[in-house]
């Protein structure tokens, strides 16, 4: 007699006869899965199931699904049913997430760009450098923008075009640099750069590392780590959702960021990185052009701190949609310090005696300082919390219900983690600190489409394609400012909708401005720099000594070129036109910015020989 038609076989499968039909179908690995799949409520999944004969390759395929969900998650499917079943219920009943905590204003340190604290920590930073590693979390669809590509392609700014990613890297490559000239003996050492992808961002991440020869970094310096996204689920009862076009496939969506710390663990690095010396663990995300200008003094307060947990933070608008660094007491004594997500502060606040919420204080801006989601993480304690952990994170679950009974989701929901809220799960002990810093010189994302950007209430960052790269002419201007230098004033201009000042385009590579102590050294005499200008350094040892600039000039010199640049230099430049992000005849990367540089006239100049060599108009 056949197997599947024995009647003590399968009986396990019972409650289900279709898939006790099928039993001959699977493995021994794929009965087992079967039969966790049926303890934890999921007989819907196999209930269409035909006769055996029928649909072979996809009940197969079903179980390779089923097999890659099960693995990738800490503790299996198992534990993904049941923590969806409990954060659905705790929804369901409306319980508070922060249930018995009081939110209070944190302390941490805040610093001032440009005073001796800050050079100091700057130069501590970079020392520190060459113990560190990078990871930048990248498998975000970055469905608020829409932009058709990966977000890392997206050009930065458009006086060189250089994307995110080769900013980047050209940035890490900067600091491997500096930082191994400073170890007495010097050092060899290569930063490691991990990058987080997803199904949605991977293919065209590898593509675009590898047709540009990895933008100068060594091939085996870069980690991909792919996420995996999770099952759906289609109720309160925590059934998984299968797939509306394929009734063989469970439906799956991202699970967020968070998975950065399991994918670490399991991957290895950790504990190879512990083995060679490093250690610090820098996160970051996808689109902040202006993030590397906050590192070396972030890095450089974890290091004297002795932070395990550094987070950088910018002053946050009250409602602006970055989440708030927030102390937490519990009634029980317990207190830490955490990333209170934008949507959860408002709500926390009323419901603890602050009948505004998430409003401004005297100074204009949120009392809670706003997360831009950089953490500086110290790999020892790091190491040991996620032995315990395997990187799991604390979850959430959003659904959004058809009506004020909770039973029915309008459509299916997902567990998701963050990876700012690594902290809750560690002891009392650990020091959990923060860095605040001006926004004009650390955060300026891009996450809007211009039409949302827009809609943005007055006052409160855009965050914008048009908005990220003017934040970026305006912080070269305000540090050459600072150095000394006499940069003219912004203009305002409307571009997409979105009132932004204009500052002169100035834009240099990452090896030349590293720290603020490195610009200074760079500028002297009484250099100047009008408003209409543009102004592109891209080499190491260029020096403003009396450069009066009226136009555009772009300086490339290679590294054993010493450039001064002096005298008055005029031309036509390149002037600013306006884009419609409707018009349909420029490309998707500049329609969403709203302008596009005119390059009517330059001086470009290409030093490509060592020695010293001036510029004098
Ligand atoms: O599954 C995911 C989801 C996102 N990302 C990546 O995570 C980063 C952040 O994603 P979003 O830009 O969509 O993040 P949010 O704007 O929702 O919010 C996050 O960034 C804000 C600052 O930019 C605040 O710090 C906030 O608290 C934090 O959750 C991006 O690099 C994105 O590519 C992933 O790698 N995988």
């Amino acid at each position: 007699m056949a197997p599947g038609t024995d009647a003590g076989y399968g009986q396990w499968a019972a409650a289900c006869p279709p898939l006790r039909r099928n039993l001959q179908l699977l493995s021994p690995d794929e009965v087992e899965l079967a039969k966790m799949l049926l303890n934890e409520g999921q007989i819907h999944l196999f209930e269409h199931w035909p006769e055996p004969g029928v649909d072979d390759d996809n009940k197969r395929g079903f179980f390779d699904q089923v097999r890659r969900l099960n693995s990738s998650y800490p503790g299996g499917l198992v534990s993904y049913i049941q923590n969806a079943k409990k954060l659905l219920a705790d929804s369901k009943e409306g319980k508070n997430p922060y249930d018995g905590f009081t939110p209070s204003v944190p302390s941490g340190e805040v610093l001032t760009f440009g005073n001796d604290n800050f050079v100091s920590l700057e130069t501590a930073g970079i020392k520190e450098a060459c113990n560190a590693a990078f990871v930048l979390v990248a498998g975000g669809l970055g469905e608020r923008l829409g932009y058709k590509g990966i977000k890392v392609a997206l050009p930065r700014e458009t006086t060189t075009g250089k994307c995110f990613l080769q900013h980047y890297i050209e940035s890490i490559l900067a600091f491997q640099e500096a930082s191994c000239k400073m170890v007495d003996e010097g050092c060899q050492t290569k930063i490691p750069f991990v990058i987080m992808t997803s199904d949605d961002t991977n293919a065209l991440t590898i593509k675009l590392l590898e047709s540009n020869s990895y933008f100068g970094m060594e091939p085996s310096q870069v980690k991909i780590l792919k996420q995996e996204k999770v099952a759906c689920l289609a109720d309160n009862d925590a059934r998984l959702a299968l797939d509306p076009s394929d009734k063989y496939k469970i439906q799956t969506k991202p699970h967020g960021h968070g998975d950065v710390h399991s994918l670490l663990y399991s991957s290895g690095l950790l504990e190879q990185w512990k083995t060679e010396g490093r250690k610090w663990v820098l996160f970051f995300q996808d689109t902040n052009g202006l993030l590397f200008n906050a590192i070396p003094s972030a890095l450089g307060v974890s290091a004297t701190k002795g932070y395990n947990v550094n987070s950088l933070a910018v002053p946050r608008k009250a409602k602006e949609a970055i989440g708030g660094i927030t102390k937490l007491t519990h009634v029980d004594g317990r207190t830490m310090v955490i990333n209170v997500e934008y949507n959860q502060l408002d709500p926390l606040l009323r419901a603890t005696g602050h009948p505004d919420g998430d409003s401004n204080c005297e100074t204009g801006y949120s009392p809670y300082p706003g997360n831009i989601n950089q953490l500086i993480l110290e790999l020892g304690p790091y190491i040991e919390e996620l032995k315990k952990t395997h990187g799991a994170i604390s979850e959430f679950v959003n659904p959004k219900y058809t009506d004020s009974t909770k039973t029915a989701f309008k459509s299916s929901t997902r567990l998701e983690c963050m990876m700012q809220d690594y902290p809750k799960t560690l002891p009392p002990s650990a020091k959990v600190g923060f860095t605040v810093m001006d926004t004009w010189l650390a955060y300026a994302p891009v996450k809007n489409n211009p039409e949302d950007a827009a809609k943005v209430p007055k006052g409160n960052p855009y965050h914008s394609a048009t908005s990220g790269e003017m934040a970026i002419y305006r912080a070269n201007s305000l540090i050459l400012r600072k150095a000394g230098a006499q940069i003219a004033d912004p203009v305002v201009h409307t571009f997409n909708g979105q009132e932004v000042e204009v500052w002169p385009r100035v834009t240099w590579s990452p090896r030349w401005g590293l720290t603020f102590k490195s610009v200074k050294e760079k500028v002297h005499g009484n250099s100047s720099v009008s408003q209409r200008s543009a102004l592109v350094i891209n080499g190491q040892n260029v020096f403003l000594e009396g450069l009066s600039l009226d136009g555009t000039l772009v300086v490339n010199a290679a590294d054993e070129a010493e450039v001064k640049l002096t005298g008055h230099i005029q031309n036509k430049g390149w002037t600013i036109q306006h884009v419609d992000y409707k018009d349909a005849s420029e490309k998707e990367e500049i329609r969403i910015r709203g302008f596009k540089l005119e390059k009517i006239e330059q001086l470009e100049v290409n030093y490509t020989e060592p020695g010293n060599h001036s510029l004098s108009a």
